[in-house]
This record gives structure tokens, sequence and C-alpha cells, in this order.
């Protein structure tokens, strides 16, 4: 349940809230990427996992016709988007001469005593960008909840900050890809020109190098999105990789057939109807940033989600509660960019990830409190 996109006199979200177990400190996952690669899509797709509203967007939503809060609240999730973090108004950035990407922009101090509270179960008062008029806001309460997620330009920068975080994510979308997905939102969604929507990724781009992309090396998941390898012509179909680090506490990586193999599979035409150039996926053990990872891989389009379950039926460490649950999960956000490929089904097993690393957290801070209750009598 959301109250994110409710008119603000009927917020407040204190009494949809999960109260923590006792010993249980909220889990912290931070997702980093740049602005318009997906964030909200693939933020919809964990809080819906967690329970969440999926009607509307995040990360920034125009609902109502005005600005409504940055932060979704589910009765276990809560997303905190880190713009609210920025140092300066647009304004106060046209003064500086600045980009909201550079981390000079951004209040780390604030950002980290934040986290840290919440992780402690402690509620703060967390300010709030308004992109509709680019002022910060008063602030918002928020209280913790079991799972705090915070996405955004900068979530891994700060040390500090890092060192809060359970499990951390990139979405790497490639320059082509990227462009794309803004022409389709910025130009059919938002009327903007292709002119000014090049301009803008080519004057942010310095800053995204030099702030934003080499955070990837600190994310536990990276999902990397490229042009299909299947149609050098084909501008539209994506190959979609998650590179998962190995030896992260409470993750294992999800494969394809065998663990720790190295597989290409071409599924059966038989068995699914994708039209061509069809599907491919791979599983591969890979180094990156110097670290041993284990690669899923699909390029191509699903011609029908239900068929899903039959590429489902392979994948090995999919954290689902039961078999068809990644099926179920995409087909019911089929409207949701991606539900037909890769970036869909990778994000998917990213959010059942989380869930499950949420299941482990819950079950071993119940059991200290059974162990502190049982020595107490
Ligand atoms: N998996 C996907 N497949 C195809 N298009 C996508 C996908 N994910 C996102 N998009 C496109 O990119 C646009 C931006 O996505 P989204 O709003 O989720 O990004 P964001 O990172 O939250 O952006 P911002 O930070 O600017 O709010 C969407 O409107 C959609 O057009
Ligand atoms: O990169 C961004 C994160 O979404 C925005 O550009 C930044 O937050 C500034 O926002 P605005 O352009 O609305 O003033």
């Amino acid at each position: 349940f959301s109250t994110a996109f409710m008119p603000s006199g009927l917020r407040g979200n204190s009494a949809l809230q999960m109260a923590l177990a006792p010993g249980q400190t909220p889990i912290v996952i931070g997702l980093a990427a740049d602005s318009g690669c997906g964030k909200s899509t693939f933020m919809r797709r964990v809080t819906s996992t967690f329970g969440g509203d999926v009607c509307g967007p995040l990360g920034g939503g125009f609902a109502n016709g005005g600005w409504e809060t940055n932060t979704l609240v589910s009765d276990i999730a809560t997303v905190i988007c880190l713009d609210d973090y920025h140092l300066n108004d647009r304004n106060g950035r046209k003064v500086s001469g600045l980009t909201a990407l550079n981390t000079a922009e951004q209040k780390f101090d604030l950002m980290y005593e934040h986290v840290k509270a919440l992780k402690e179960g402690k509620t703060v008062m967390k300010p709030i960008y308004n992109h509709v008029n680019g002022t910060l806001d008063a602030p918002e309460e928020i209280e913790p909840t079991p799972v705090i997620i915070i996405e955004g330009l900068h979530p891994f920068h700060d040390e500090r900050v890092r060192d809060l975080i359970d499990f951390s994510l990139y979405l790497d979308i490639s320059p082509d890809v990227k462009l794309n997905w803004k022409i389709q939102r910025d130009m059919e969604e938002r009327g903007h020109s292709l002119e000014s929507i090049m301009a803008s990724i080519e004057a942010r781009k310095p800053d995204f190098d030099a702030f934003i992309e080499p955070q990837k090396k600190y994310a536990d998941y990276v999902i990397e999105v490229l042009p299909t390898d299947l149609d050098k012509e084909d501008k539209k179909t994506l190959k979609v990789r998650a590179i998962q680090k190995k030896g992260v506490p409470d993750f294992s990586p999800a494969y394809l057939f065998d663990e720790g193999s190295e597989i290409e599979w071409t599924p059966s035409a038989d068995k699914l109807s994708s039209p061509p150039p069809g599907i491919k996926l791979a599983y591969r053990q890979e180094k990156y940033f110097g670290n041993d990872v284990a690669v899923l891989e699909m390029d191509g389009n699903f011609d029908n989600i239900q068929e899903l379950v039959y590429v489902e039926s392979n994948i090995g460490n999919s954290n689902s509660r039961f078999y068809g649950e990644i099926t179920q999960a995409m087909l019911s956000l089929a409207d949701s960019p991606g539900s037909n490929n890769g970036t869909g089904l990778m994000q998917t097993l990213a959010a059942f990830a989380i869930r499950e690393l949420y299941n482990k957290k819950t079950a071993a801070a119940k059991l200290a409190a059974n162990k502190e209750t049982a020595v107490a009598a």
C-alpha cells in the first residue's frame, strides 16, 4: 500500500508501517543510476514484491498535476530518493555553476546521519527536493520500516553511507539505450525536442563519467542493458546482463541449469513462440572490477510473457517462493517497461533477492530475540 500519490492532506504513513521486531534493525538497500535509467520502473517491481502499490511513478511523481513526495511507503519498504539531499535548489545550482550530478552538490553528512538513524530504528525529518519548482520544500517525517531503499545518483559515493548498505545495485544503461529511453519519455511523454534531449545528455556526460559511473565498482548486483547482439540493425531489442557478485552475505547469485558453469542456451523454438530474432540466454563466470561474479544474460524479447515459465524452470537460486512466481510477478506488471525482456526478468530476480535478504535477516533477528527470552526466563 502506498500513500505517495494521495493528496498531501491525506498522507501520513505511521499507521501503515510494520513495526520492527524486537532486536530487528532495518536492512538498507542502495540503488544507483543516472536519471532516466529506469530506477522508478525497477523500484515498482521491488515495492510490489513487498506489497507496495504499483499505480504511480516513484522517485519524483507528477501525480494530481503537482509534485508529490519522493517517498513511497508500503508496510515493509520505504523508498527514499536521494535527490532530496541536493545541497542547493535549482537557482542555487545556477549560482554555483555545478550540475546536480556533482558530488559537491549533495549533503552527504545529512544523508549519512539519516540512513544511520533509520538503521538504528529512529525517525528522521528528511528534506524534499521538488522537481516541479526546483525548490527544497519543507522536510517530511520518515519512520523506519524493515526495508529502507535509498535510490538516486550517489548512494555509494560516501564511504560512511556505503558501509550502512546491506545490498547495493547499479543500473548500467548503455548510451544508445539511454538515448532511446529518454526519447521515449521526454519527447513522447513530456514534449521535449530531440535536440534538447541530445544536448541534455551531452551536457551531463562529463559529470556522469566523473561522479556516477565510478560507483558501479561497489555494486553487488549490476543490471547492464545493451543493444541486442542478435541483429545489428535492431535498435530496440535489448541484451541484459545481471552481474552478480559472489560471496555477498545472504545473497546467492541466480544461475542457469548448473551453478558455476558456462552455458549458452537458445530455448527450443517449439517451446517459445518469440518472433525472430528470438531469445538467447547465457550464464558465465567472470571478473568485474577484480571481483568474482556470476553473470546471467538474456538477449531478445518474449512474445508471450507466459512462456517465461519455461525459462524460469531452468533458473536456480531464483528465490521464488513457488514455481511460476517470476512469471506471475512479470505478468502483474505487464504494462511496465521491460516486462517482455531481460530488464524485467533481471529486475524481478533482484527484487526476489532483496526479499530473501529481508527474510533471512528477519529470521536471524527473531532467533536471537527468542534466545534472549529463553536466557532471561
Ligand atoms: N526496462 C525498460 N525498458 C524500456 N524502457 C524503459 C525501461 N525502463 C525504463 N524505460 C524508459 O525510461 C524512462 C525512464 O524510466 P524511469 O522513470 O523508471 O527512470 P528513472 O531513473 O526513475 O528516471 P528519473 O530519475 O529521471 O525520474 C521510462 O519512461 C521508460 O520510457
Ligand atoms: O539528475 C537528476 C536526478 O533525478 C536531476 O537532474 C536532479 O535531481 C535535478 O533535478 P531538476 O532537473 O528537476 O532540477
